[in-house]
């Protein structure tokens, strides 16, 4: 049987580098920055006022105290905004706002709880050190440095610093497009009464769920029954929407494995089976005239989720533009006895329990009581998946173990 790490390489070596694209500041949340970005402007652009105040000349308060309060005309008024405030000359002063432009000649901020908030005269019974409340222009970004690197993921404060150096769109790797699909004669959209024999279609949602929790855009299509003819129509009207094509069902050994068979005559996907537990009968390759890549998963829903979290997520994570990472690793001690065929590495669904005092202190993970590749409950709510090797057979309860962190939902 073909190795989890070799069939990692072949799934990711389907996918080519993504191509940047422009698009508009507010469209490009969550999207992985192409480019480097290099401010134009210096943030502040001016020094400012950081309070809601007079603006003075610290000199003539240096005397001034609750016995001895100092009195200065308020020569102007400075709202954020003013092009061209007033200059103030020294036993004078300004009214500012928090955010308006420092006049010339001031070189301090007194805080209007610091006054009697007179209009024409203030009085000020306390010094005020030089700079006292102002922000110098460039203390923020200067001019010319680079605030966001390639690769940067555009969260709120990436969004907030773009704008704020005047960016209206910026270059990015778009969301991947992923198509998920899935296949069997016996499934019924949920929400529709079940006839005998048929189950509620369920994977398309679970794996259009964990796509979109990489941070791609998906289509769920649903599901398709087992007429060969019909998948393939599908399929092929489905690849002008679709970076990749994520299926379910149809890859095993019975008589209606009809994605394996009508996929082994195109001739671009290969179908093996890989040493792991569950998730063995695994395809990948490209269809299409664009050679779009498509992976099919196992058709059992703990196997499918199972797959994807080990062999389409690195692929999507690559089509952002993000690095192919596995889920995150860390150890932990069992707390129940588990077991695993032999020469098929298992992938346990389980709860781990991390001490606050950091992932290597004390952490402990549940294996899932139900591990049978149809038993979804126990799925919903595991959070990590224990490894167990491939040359391992049993473990006891008290063992220390490999444990992949699943994604929390985005
Ligand atoms: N003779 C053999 N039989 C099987 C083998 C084998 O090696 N030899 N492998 C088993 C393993 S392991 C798996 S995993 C499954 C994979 O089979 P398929 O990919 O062909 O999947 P299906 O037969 O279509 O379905 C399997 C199972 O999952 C249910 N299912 C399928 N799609 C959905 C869906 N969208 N939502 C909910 N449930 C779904 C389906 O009803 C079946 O119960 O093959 C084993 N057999
Ligand atoms: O490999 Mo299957 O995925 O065990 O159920």
């Amino acid at each position: 049987m073909k190795s989890v790490e070799q069939h990692v390489a072949d799934v990711l070596a389907l996918i080519n580098d993504p191509e940047p694209t422009e698009l508009d500041l507010l469209q490009a949340h969550g999207t992985v920055l192409a480019e480097a970005v290099v401010s134009p402007v210096s943030l502040p652009g001016f020094d400012n006022s950081s309070m809601d105040g007079y603006a003075v000349h610290a000199a003539d308060l240096s005397s001034a105290a609750p016995d001895t309060p100092v009195r200065l005309p308020v020569v102007a008024d400075i709202p954020a905004g003013d092009p061209s405030p007033t200059a103030v000359l020294p036993g004078m002063c300004a009214r500012i706002m928090t955010g308006a432009p420092m006049p010339s000649g001031a070189d301090a901020v007194v805080p209007v709880e610091w006054t009697d908030g007179g209009t024409a005269r203030v009085t000020v019974d306390r010094p005020v050190k030089v700079g006292n409340a102002v922000r110098r222009a460039g203390d923020d970004v200067t001019e010319g440095t680079t605030v966001l690197r390639p690769g940067a993921r555009i969260g709120p404060g990436e969004m907030g610093v773009l704008a704020a150096v005047g960016r209206r769109s910026v270059p990015v790797y778009p969301r991947p497009r992923v198509m998920v699909l899935s296949t069997g004669e016996e499934l019924v959209e949920p929400g529709r009464p079940l006839g005998p024999g048929q189950i509620w279609e369920s994977n398309s949602f679970m794996i259009a769920a964990a796509a979109r929790d990489v941070g791609c855009e998906v289509h769920r299509h649903g599901f398709v029954g087992d007429d060969p003819e019909t998948v393939l129509d599908t399929l092929e009207g489905l690849l002008v929407r679709a970076d990749i094509v994520v299926t379910t069902g149809g890859v095993s050994m019975g008589a209606y494995d009809v994605v394996k068979e009508v996929l082994t005559r195109q001739g671009t996907v290969e179908f093996t089976q890989v040493a792991m537990q569950p998730g063995k009968p695994q395809g990948f390759g490209t269809v299409g005239p664009d050679r779009t890549p498509i992976v099919t998963l196992p058709g059992n829903p703990v196997s499918a989720f199972v797959s994807f979290q080990i062999f389409v997520r690195p692929a999507l994570r690559r089509l952002r533009g993000l690095a192919p990472d596995p889920l995150p690793s860390t150890r932990a001690v069992l707390t129940a006895p588990v077991t695993s065929p032999e020469g098929r590495r298992s992938f346990l669904r389980g709860v781990l329990e991390e001490s606050p005092h950091g992932p290597s202190a004390g952490a402990t993970v549940a294996p899932a009581l139900h591990q049978g590749s149809h038993q979804l409950s126990a799925l919903a709510g595991a959070n990590a998946f224990v490894v167990v090797p491939e040359e391992v057979t049993e473990l006891a309860a008290g063992a220390s173990v490999q444990v992949l962190r699943l994604p929390e939902p985005a």
